[in-house]
């Protein structure tokens, strides 16, 4: 039993698995990617492209290989072939079919907003055991009962789960979902969930994020802060 504390690696082409940072910044070219198809823009540079994404280019060159994409000297990558590369690599040519357990703020939020669609991820059901909330819409989705949960899992093809629900009942849900056959899930709420090893387990914690950007703010303002004996020595 185990939680995923990042991104667990995908494979590159000779089966490799591709580091997390690597991992995680692919999808920041994809985004960039995207833009530029978007603006009809077919071939890019890997300066551009890592200007783009806000890394170096040797960085970016490096993350590139593991996919075995190299560009060519002068005339740089093809716009749409990258971005069909990078998508096979992360797994996003695959159909995703989301559901939300919780349909309070957040859940609701996540289900009304349009910008999952077009990235390959359909939100197909939303649950919640509140039955003021049963039943209401949230675009054209309908709140189901958690009651449900397996029978509507199965009759909307769910492949991806999102736990949007507090905290003392997010465990007991997330074993209803693996139990339902769910083998990737986001949780929201702020707890350790425990899941077997096939199941791939994220958590996106803003709290932690904001004390990490307080702290490079904190350091931005203040260079000159000594950052105590521990990290003295780890310099
Ligand atoms: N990770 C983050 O950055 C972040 C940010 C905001 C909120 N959260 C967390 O996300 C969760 C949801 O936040 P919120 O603001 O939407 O809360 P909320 O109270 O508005 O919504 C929670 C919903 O879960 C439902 N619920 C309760 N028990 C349930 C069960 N057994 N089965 C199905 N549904 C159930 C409730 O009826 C409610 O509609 C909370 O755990 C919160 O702490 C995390």
């Amino acid at each position: 039993m185990s939680e995923i504390p990042g991104l667990r690696a995908a494979s590159d082409q000779h089966g490799r698995q591709i580091p997390p940072a690597s991992l995680a910044r692919l999808t920041i070219y994809l985004r960039a990617l995207n833009s530029l198809l978007a603006e009809g823009i077919e071939r890019v540079s890997s300066e551009e492209l890592a200007d783009a994404a806000g890394v170096n280019s040797p960085m970016l060159r490096k993350d590139l290989s593991y996919l075995g994409s190299y560009g060519t000297r002068g005339v740089g990558y093809d716009v749409q072939y990258l971005n069909s590369q990078i998508s096979t690599a992360l797994g996003l040519t695959q159909d995703w079919r989301v559901a939300i357990v919780g349909a309070g703020n957040l859940g609701r939020a996540l289900a009304g907003y349009s910008g999952f669609q077009s990235r390959g991820f359909e939100v197909v059901a939303l649950f919640d055991a509140d039955q003021m909330v049963v039943g209401t819409e949230v675009g054209w989705l309908r709140v189901s009962p958690v009651q449900d949960l397996a029978t509507v899992l199965h009759r909307t093809r769910a492949n991806m789960a999102v736990l949007a629900v507090p905290a003392p009942v997010a465990q007991a849900l997330c074993d209803e979902l693996v139990e339902a056959g769910i083998t990737s899930i986001l949780s929201f709420a702020p707890v350790v969930l425990q899941v077997p090893d096939h199941v791939q387990l994220r958590k996106v914690d803003m709290a932690t994020e904001l004390q990490i950007l307080a702290y490079h703010a904190q350091r931005a303002q203040h260079p000159d802060i000594d950052p105590g004996p521990s990290a003295r020595a780890a310099q």
